[in-house]
């Protein structure tokens, strides 16, 4: 059965005769980015779903001229479209139109050179002299009529034939093989130059913050489809401590992924500005994201495009299955998942087809994933964090000066609490900047200034939680740094609420 994906676009159609290597044949014809199907040699032309701009005739192990070998449906040729057959396929062709195959007492294994005669487009751009790849006992005694030779070697004269006003053309050599030189450009004159075949390749773009989720999806995409995937990383001016440079090395040195840094933090933090409301701050943030990352996100397809890399149709999520639990429980059917997230609005916007390769997992099955991807413990183990970032940790007013103060603050709780060795038992931990001054005394002066509230949370699903109990000296440690540290604070406060009734984050 074909697949639906070959109606979609141009299809090199692959009729299997039992060859060792006809897997190798689509492989390399997706090398340079056409769809292929690959057939059993019995399939009937009728039954086809899709009309292929060319066929060829994979190499077998039987013998034409035997009993009970296996022939191709003759009704090929009423598809008036090229066709390549590689060794029994060109012996398949000489014999079903006319010509002879016979036992040969000369059988050419491993490798051979063939000296190449005339100008057909198959060997276009080629060496006169090739050395490939033979895997043969019988060969072509005689063409078909209106065949001509267009490649021997000392042992077989009709390495390869061609009838070029048919556009029928057989090989006896296999170029699907990595041990015959200019194989794949062989292949790519008979796919694209006879065929006309067109590219199918499409491209894949993410949204990817440097979090657990989207790097792994980012990091199973890359390693499927190569520079393919393009990530985008949006500064949103809300990140933490030296986040994104980090990232950034994490996910294109480390990690080999394609990646765009696109800075727009004053954007961002200009469009902030005056507003106090945690939802008009989501809000904001959410917009200016699928702004941003579009105008990226575009600009990509138009380089890409260039060097022929095709169209973005796809946009990668870091989709977890209790995000689409959850939105099936309040919102219907997962069409509508995320539209709280801040990638979702996207998804209508773009029109892109959404792939989420771990929309089975939950977290900790994403972890272990990670790990066996080898992924840096450092990043498996990384703490959640919200899209909208520092934006709702800044109570009150997101200013680039109040958001210095709460990373700051943030960045020495985090590195005590890795120290202690507490970072993994805790589920989630950040420093909030509360909107409130107050008095305190410093160096035999009055101060007023703001307030830091640490909170720690241990919860597995994030729906429900409890606060961590963290310990005293730690505390008093974290407390003492960050007023000493961190210029506007005189006062640290520990949060104690649960979830619910209090939610983990403050806005
Ligand atoms: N600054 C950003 N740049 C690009 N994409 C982002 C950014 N912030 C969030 N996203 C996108 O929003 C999605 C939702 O964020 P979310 O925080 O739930 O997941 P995550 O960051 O991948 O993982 P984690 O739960 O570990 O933070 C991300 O998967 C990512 O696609
Ligand atoms: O990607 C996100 N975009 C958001 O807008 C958002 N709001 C909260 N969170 C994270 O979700 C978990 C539950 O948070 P709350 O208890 O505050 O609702 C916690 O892990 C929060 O950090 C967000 N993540
Ligand atoms: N590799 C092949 O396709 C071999 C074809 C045929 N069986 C031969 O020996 O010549
Ligand atoms: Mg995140």
């Amino acid at each position: 059965m074909a697949t639906q994906i070959a109606g979609q676009y141009d299809t090199i159609l692959i009729l299997d005769f039992g060859s060792q290597y006809t897997h190798l044949i689509a492989r390399r014809i997706r090398e340079f980015g056409v769809y292929s199907e690959l057939l059993a040699c019995t399939t009937k032309i009728a039954d086809l779903s899709f009309k292929p701009k060319g066929v060829i005739l994979s190499g077998g192990p039987y013998s034409v001229y035997e009993a009970g070998s296996p022939h191709v449906d003759p009704a090929v040729w009423d598809l008036k479209v090229p066709v390549l057959g590689i060794c029994y396929g060109l012996q398949e062709i000489c014999h079903t139109r006319g010509g002879k195959v016979e036992n040969c007492e000369k059988k050419e294994f491993g490798k051979a050179i063939i000296t190449v005669q005339g100008e057909s487009q198959l060997f276009q751009g080629l060496a006169k002299e090739i050395s490939v790849w033979m895997s043969h006992g019988d060969q072509v005694t005689k063409v078909p009529e209106g065949f001509t030779t267009i490649a021997s070697t000392h042992t077989a004269p009709f390495a390869a034939v061609e009838k070029a006003q048919d556009r029928i053309y057989g090989i006896q050599f296999h170029p699907e093989v990595t041990h015959s030189d200019l194989g794949k450009e062989l292949l790519e004159n008979f796919v694209v130059k006879i065929c006309h075949a067109k590219s199918s390749w499409t491209m894949v773009v993410g949204a990817v913050s440097g979090g657990v989720d989207s790097t792994i999806a980012a990091k199973l995409m890359s390693m499927a489809i190569g520079d393919r995937f393009h990530a985008i990383l949006v500064d949103n001016g809300v990140m933490r401590m030296n986040e994104c440079a980090q990232s950034k090395v994490l996910l294109q040195e480390h990690l080999g992924i394609n990646l765009t840094l696109a800075d727009a933090s004053e954007l961002f933090l200009g469009r902030l500005k005056g507003v106090t409301n945690p939802e008009q701050k989501r809000k904001i943030i959410g917009n200016t994201f699928i702004e941003v990352f579009e105008a990226e996100a575009a600009k990509i397809e138009k380089e890409q495009e260039e060097s022929g890399k095709g169209k973005i149709e796809f946009l990668l999520q870091g989709t977890l299955y209790p995000d689409v639990i959850e939105s099936i429980s309040f919102k219907g059917p997962s069409a509508t998942i995320k539209t709280h997230h801040n990638v979702g609005g996207l998804l209508e916007d773009m029109k892109l087809k959404v792939i989420e390769p771990l929309r089975e997992l939950f977290k900790d099955e994403v972890r272990e994933l990670g790990s066996i991807l080898k992924i840096d413990d450092e990043l498996v183990w990384r703490h959640p964090f919200p899209g909208p970032g520092i934006a709702i940790r800044v109570l009150g007013e997101v200013t680039p000066s109040q958001v210095e103060i709460a990373r700051k603050a943030d960045y020495i709780y985090i590195e005590e609490i890795k120290k202690a060795g507490l970072y993994r038992k805790i589920s989630q931990a950040y420093a909030a900047l509360l909107p409130v001054k107050s008095v305190g005394v410093m160096g035999d002066n009055r101060t007023y200034e703001q307030v830091i509230a640490l909170r720690a949370v241990e919860t597995t699903d994030f729906m429900t939680a409890d606060w961590f109990e963290m310990p005293y000296a730690l505390l008093k440690k974290i407390s003492s740094r960050i007023i000493n540290e961190v210029d506007g604070v005189n006062r640290v406060v520990y949060d104690i609420s649960s979830k619910p009734p209090a939610t983990i984050e403050w806005e």
